[in-house]
């Protein structure tokens, strides 16, 4: 069996598989009859044909993938593409990442297209009715609008998506200290149709900070604990640089290299990273955990300019 760290990770239709890294020799070696790329995912070598190899994607315990069996292609470039609909007949998954150009926040709205059941990942007040518009649109119901923690930037839009979208229930970590319909704690499932999020704790930016973290997917949300090539500033609410490194080491840098991470912010039009490419390049977070706390108290960022107003309305999920 070859593993899957031999491989450069690829991203098919929103997923990440095993591509196949330059040189004849690695080419070689997909031509070995199967390959384990995790301990979920098989690809099974179906022909070969114009310089182009074919794989058959095939699931092995994961339910997401209980009817997923279809043909890819690898062409030349050494990238997976999607070859046959089969895959997207039998693909449930939708994944939409929304943006706030005023806070440079994201929203990530994810959902199972089978059952409808939608999730809202850190929405802005300021998008309530385009987020909502775009649920009503693509034919979802949005079941729980949730956030990776109490924001000081921007004011949540959960609470007017409950009014928005009646049926809504607003999520919040418990150690945020903030009002919702639900409270997580490290280990808890959010389930919506049949995937789910792990909430992982990851303090550090704020107490209250989780990671949710969907292993169906290979994709983490980070929330303002990981940033792309960056993390959540320490110096106001509960910050604090060595639990934030902390939870950036124990809970997100020991996810598979693979996984794709979203944060909540980005301010120079990068929109996801790998933890690989964390690992490696990350300016803060490659640092000993001394040389990281000197990097945090040496910031100097003027404090976010709404954070008299978002703190108080963040408090009560947005409900002011
Ligand atoms: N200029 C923005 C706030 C920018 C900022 O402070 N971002 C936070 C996340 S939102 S509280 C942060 O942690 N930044 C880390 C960094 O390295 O930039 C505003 O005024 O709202």
């Amino acid at each position: 069996m070859t593993r899957m760290d031999k491989y450069s990770p690829v991203n098919v239709d929103g997923a990440y598989f095993a591509g196949v890294p330059a040189g004849e020799s690695d080419l070689h070696a997909l031509l070995r009859p199967q390959i384990l790329i995790s301990n979920k995912i098989e690809l099974k070598l179906s022909c070969v044909k114009n310089n182009t190899i074919f794989i058959m994607l095939q699931k092995v315990s994961l339910p997401m993938y209980k009817f997923a069996k279809s043909l890819c292609v690898l062409n030349k470039a050494h990238h997976v593409r999607l070859l046959s609909s089969a895959v997207n007949q039998e693909h449930n998954f939708f994944f939409r990442q929304l943006f706030d150009t005023v806070s440079s926040t994201y929203t990530y709205l994810l959902a199972d297209k089978r059952t409808k059941e939608a999730v809202l990942i850190d929405p802005v007040l300021e998008h309530a009715e385009r987020d909502a518009t775009l649920i009503n649109e693509v034919g979802f119901k949005l079941i729980y609008a949730m956030n990776t923690h109490m924001h000081a930037d921007h004011v949540t839009g959960t609470g007017k998506l409950k009014s928005l979208l009646p049926g809504t229930r607003s999520i919040i970590g418990k150690a945020s200290g903030a009002q919702a319909d639900i409270h997580l704690v490290d280990g808890d499932l959010v389930t919506f149709g049949e995937y789910q999020l792990q909430a992982a704790a990851t303090p550090g930016h704020t107490n209250g900070c989780l990671t949710y973290i969907f292993n169906q997917q290979s994709m983490a949300f980070t929330g303002d604990t990981l940033l792309i090539r960056g993390c959540g500033r320490t110096d106001f609410q509960e910050g604090s640089s060595e639990r934030l490194y902390q939870s950036v080491h124990n809970r997100i840098f020991t996810l598979p290299d693979h996984y794709t991470l979203y944060p909540a912010h980005d301010y120079k039009g990068q929109t996801a990273t790998t933890v690989a490419e964390e690992k490696k390049y990350n300016p803060r977070l490659t640092k000993t955990l001394q040389e990281f706390i000197h990097i945090m108290d040496n910031l100097n960022l003027p404090y976010p300019k709404m954070i008299d107003k978002a703190l108080p309305a963040n408090r009560v999920c947005g409900l002011y």
